[in-house]
């Protein structure tokens, strides 16, 4: 026998004497999904009493405030630590200088009043961009067909401080504009939300894998043929997720976030081994309905599927996991 490895060699070393039996299997585990890492994305339509299909998302609906309230409770029943609310805006609202943005009654300022009301000591997280409510579907203002970024960021402080009103704990930028952070974190302290926290989308990827998002907020028909190339990254890159999470840490962000999820794994490691920061990662609507669809057709297990992605983050690195996944992964966690 020969011993090459500071473990030693086979038959000496045998990895499979670990995996025997469960109780061993547990004992060796080296990460663990718990509730404690789901936020739950929930969709927001006017009127009321009425959940909405989203066909590209089977198993979400588009809620009225009044059942986004019950969802609340149900999130705090699973013990599910924060949602995101993201607002389905009616298109005679959507316009190309997206005011309805920054109104302190849009859906999703009322929603959040709704949820805050219950004291459910539920956190709530609100997704600032401009593309649930712009005509042309884009994250910022455009002029002369450019996307462009100070002026937008004006705007976004606005709609983060009109959300901080609102009882938003956790302002999440997801536009990927230069600079947004430093600009948001400054406004919210000059009007009194110091304790409102900054969930920075710091490496968020041009991905075609938010195709069943874009349906459920109904900005996919308004983006049409164009895209977000010129503020979304490269999806070849690594290094420059790493320069834009060291400044939007440098700028104030109290959490940053890799998005999309699955096809980005890589990212997720460097940032969190780079950084050592609270570091989340978003398994978007796309990575979603992929495991849907396949498991639709009988090809893939959905509840083993969900887990081992799930797990897959937890070991990247994450701290957390935005998923649609969220309330079934929690049931199932509880169940044990
Ligand atoms: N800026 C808005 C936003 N916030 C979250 C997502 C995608 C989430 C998902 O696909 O689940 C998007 C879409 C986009 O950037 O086009
Ligand atoms: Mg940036």
């Amino acid at each position: 026998m020969t011993a090459t490895g500071p473990l030693g060699d086979y038959p000496h070393y045998r990895p499979r004497r670990n995996r025997q039996t469960e109780w061993s299997r547990r004992l060796v585990r080296e990460n663990h999904l718990t509730v404690d890492d789901l936020i739950w994305p929930i969709f927001v339509q006017p009127g009321k009493t009425t959940r909405t299909p989203i066909p590209s998302l089977p198993g979400v609906d588009r809620v009225t405030i009044d059942l986004a309230v019950e969802e609340a409770q149900r999130a705090k029943e699973l013990g599910i630590p924060v949602i995101a609310l993201f607002p389905a805006t009616p298109h005679e609202l959507k316009t190309p200088q997206c005011q309805e943005a920054i109104n302190p009654d849009n859906l999703v300022c009322q929603s959040v009043r709704a949820i805050k009301e219950l004291k459910l000591n539920l956190g709530i997280l609100c997704d600032v961009a401009l593309d649930p409510y712009s005509s042309h579907g884009q994250d910022g203002l455009v002029k002369n067909g450019y996307v462009v970024n100070d002026e937008t960021v004006e705007m976004l402080c606005q709609q983060s401080i009109v959300q901080a009103m609102a009882g938003c704990d956790i302002i999440a930028p997801s536009d990927m504009m230069d600079g947004r952070i430093g600009a948001i974190r400054k406004a919210l302290d000059h009007d009194g939300y110091q304790h409102v926290q900054i969930m920075s989308y710091a490496a968020k990827y041009a991905s075609a894998f938010y195709g069943p998002f874009r349906d459920a907020v109904g900005s996919s028909g308004n983006l049409g043929s164009g895209d977000k190339k010129t503020y979304q990254m490269d999806p070849a890159n690594t290094d420059e997720a790493l320069r834009e999470v060291a400044l939007d840490i440098k700028e104030g962000a109290d959490m940053v976030m890799v998005k999309p999820g699955m096809p980005y794994l890589d990212i997720v490691q460097r940032v969190k081994e780079t950084f050592g920061q609270p570091t989340y990662v978003y398994q978007v609507s796309g990575e979603y309905a992929m495991l849907h669809a396949a498991a639709g057709n009988g090809w893939l297990d959905l509840d083993k599927t969900m887990l081992e992605s799930l797990m897959a983050f937890k070991r990247a690195g994450a701290d957390g996991i935005l998923t649609y996944f969220a309330p079934k992964a929690a049931e199932m966690l509880k169940k044990g």
